[in-house]
Parts: structure tokens; sequence; C-alpha cells
């Protein structure tokens, strides 16, 4: 296969299926599902994803250019790697999803919703999921980098987002997740339907939504803005040596999230606020009919404020920034 991009969004099957070069094996599963086998046997499995909203275009480019060299044999691979691009239809018009928004899905979720198409796609990635970690060595290290972008500007362009985990951190990859230069971590703290709280709640992966800068169409992204990440991300594909951290992220986790249920949702915050602006207690943030929500703590931060999005789910979450004493549990190295 020569672009697995082209391919995916071409809606066809490739002509052949499965390949190999000097340095790995790929087999084509599906529409956007990729798996990649090293010659060398791999300490780490990895499934690298993008597309998962059909408008956040500059990872999947990101994740073509780092791919492109490993299927033309050019570079060696590291990993045993899953690629992923989540939602095709939704990438071919250009739409954060077709009917539904997918990422709110998985965990089997997709089974409370009617015969939308995100549904069946839902389940298909996590059979992807599930086939690729059945393969897993022993104490192979699991990782899920799953690349977006935001819908509005941020106060810091690039930053991740880690699902519940009820085991400590890998000090391993928080480190990564640094020297990926990502600005900020933000940290559920209640389960989720999202792909990254799937790896991580039923295949034990370390895993983060990785978010870069704002959604833009195809041919748009300025990819130099998430220089930082892609370098990360090559490092780990081909097994060159990572860069040095240069600053630790800030770490924040999520106090409450705000629910939209219906028509009379009212939204306190214009289409100018951006990601991680400060609001200080007491303000009112939404309401609906007699549902209130207000800033509880004494500065609260707003993250993926949304008034569109469909009854039932998230149209915004408030962060607390952490102190450093106050950080979220990491693993010692041997953990
Ligand atoms: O900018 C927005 O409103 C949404 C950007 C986006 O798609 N973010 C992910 C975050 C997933 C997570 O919580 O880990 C999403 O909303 O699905
Ligand atoms: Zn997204």
């Amino acid at each position: 296969m020569q672009d697995f991009l082209q391919q995916t969004l071409s809606g066809q099957p490739p002509a052949q299926r499965q390949g190999s070069n000097a340095h790995l094996s790929w087999q084509w599963h599906d529409e956007g599902i990729l798996s990649l086998t090293p010659v060398q046997p791999a300490q780490q499995a990895l499934v690298l994803s993008a597309g998962i909203h059909g408008n956040e275009t500059a990872p999947v480019e990101m994740l073509n250019l780092l791919l492109s060299p490993l299927l033309r044999g050019e570079k060696p691979l590291a990993v045993r790697l899953l690629v992923i691009l989540g939602n095709p239809a939704a990438l071919r018009s250009g739409k954060r999803y077709q009917q539904y928004d997918i990422n709110r899905l998985f965990g089997g979720r997709w089974q409370q919703v009617a015969d939308v198409p995100e549904a069946q796609r839902a389940l298909r990635l996590e059979q992807a999921l599930e086939n690729f970690w059945r393969a897993c060595r022993e104490r192979e290290i699991r990782w899920h980098l799953d690349l977006h972008t935001a819908i509005r500007g941020s106060y810091h362009t690039r930053f991740g987002v880690l699902p519940l985990n009820t085991r400590p951190w890998p000090a391993a990859f928080l480190h990564w997740l640094a020297a990926a230069k990502l600005e900020a971590l933000v940290f559920h703290r209640a389960p989720g339907g999202t792909f990254t709280h799937y790896s991580c709640e039923h295949h034990d992966a370390a895993s983060c939504t990785l978010e870069l800068g704002k959604a833009l169409p195809f041919g748009r992204n300025d990819l130099s803005q998430f220089h930082g990440a892609q370098q990360a991300l090559a490092a780990l594909l081909y097994g060159e040596t990572l860069s040095a951290v240069q600053a630790r992220p800030r770490h924040y986790h999520v106090t409450q999230q705000i629910t939209r249920h219906g028509e009379e949702f009212v939204l306190h915050m214009g289409p100018e606020t951006l990601n991680f602006t400060a609001f200080p207690q007491g303000t009112l943030l939404a309401e609906e009919g007699e549902t209130r929500y207000y800033v509880q703590q004494a500065r609260e931060y707003v993250l993926f404020p949304n008034p569109q999005v469909a009854p039932g789910l998230r149209a915004g979450l408030m962060l607390v920034e952490e102190t450093a004493q106050q950080g979220s549990r990491v693993a010692s190295p041997a953990e």
C-alpha cells in the first residue's frame, strides 16, 4: 500500500491486503484499520489513532506522514503497531461525525443508540483493539495515543486528556507526553465513552487523547505547530532518541461536567471563549430549567465548551489546576 490516507478516503479496499518489506509486515484489516508487525520482536504495542472526528485533519495528515516511510521500507519499526483512521465516512465529509459522536460510544455504549453508522464503527474499532492486544506477548507495554484537534482556540495549543485510571500512570508514559511538548495534561476523574477510556479500562493500556491545535480542513493545517509531537511519535515508531523534556506540562483535573439535556440549555459563554479560560468561584456557567452550573472552586478553567452537543452529552468540562504536590499518581519505574 502506498498511501493509507488516500486509500481510506477512496472508500475502496486496497488491491493488496497485506505485504512486507525488510523491516515489517503489514495487514489491512478493514477501512481505516492497518496493523504493522516489525521483523525484530518489539517490547511495546502501540495503537495510534486519528480521525475519530472527521473534521480534525491535522493529526490525520501527521499520522500519514509518519506511516508512509514505514510502508515504503525506509524506516525501521520499533513497536507492534495498529494504525486507525477512526471515522472514514466523517473524514470524507469533513464533519465531526455523520449521525452521532463516536467518541461517546466506546465501552459498549454503542448498544444504547439506535442504528447509526458510528455505533457499528465503534464496535468494529473495539474488535480491532481486542484482536490487536490479544496477540500481545507477556509483559508487552501497551500504549494508545488518540490524536485530535479542538473545535476552539486554546490557551494551551497542545495538550493531553487522560482517562480515569485506577492504576498509577507509568512514569515513561508521562515522560513521553512531556517530551512531545504538550503544554498541559488534563486528568479525567470519572469514566467515559471515549476511545482512550476504552483502551485504559478494558485493555490496561496507558492512553491519552492528544489535542493538537484547532480543527481545519485538509490542506489548511500548519503542522509545524506540532513538531514536538511529531518528533516524539517518530522516536517511538522508529526507535530513535526522544528529545529532552524542556518543560513539565501543567496538570489539571476535571471537577465537574456540564451536560446539555435539551432545548432549554443555555451556556453562558460566547463563541470567543477559549479552552482553559479561568472563571472565579460563583460564576454562573450554564443553566437548563432548574439546573444551574456554578464555579465551585476558587478558580476553574473551562474545556471544550459546546452548547450544540446532542442531548445527554457533555457541553463542557470544568478543571482545577493541580499543584506539584497534588500531582496525579505516577508509578515508580518498576511498577
Ligand atoms: O473541542 C472540542 O470541543 C472537542 C475536541 C475533542 O474532540 N476532544 C475529545 C476529547 C476526548 C477526551 O475527553 O479524552 C472529545 O471531545 O471527544
Ligand atoms: Zn476530536
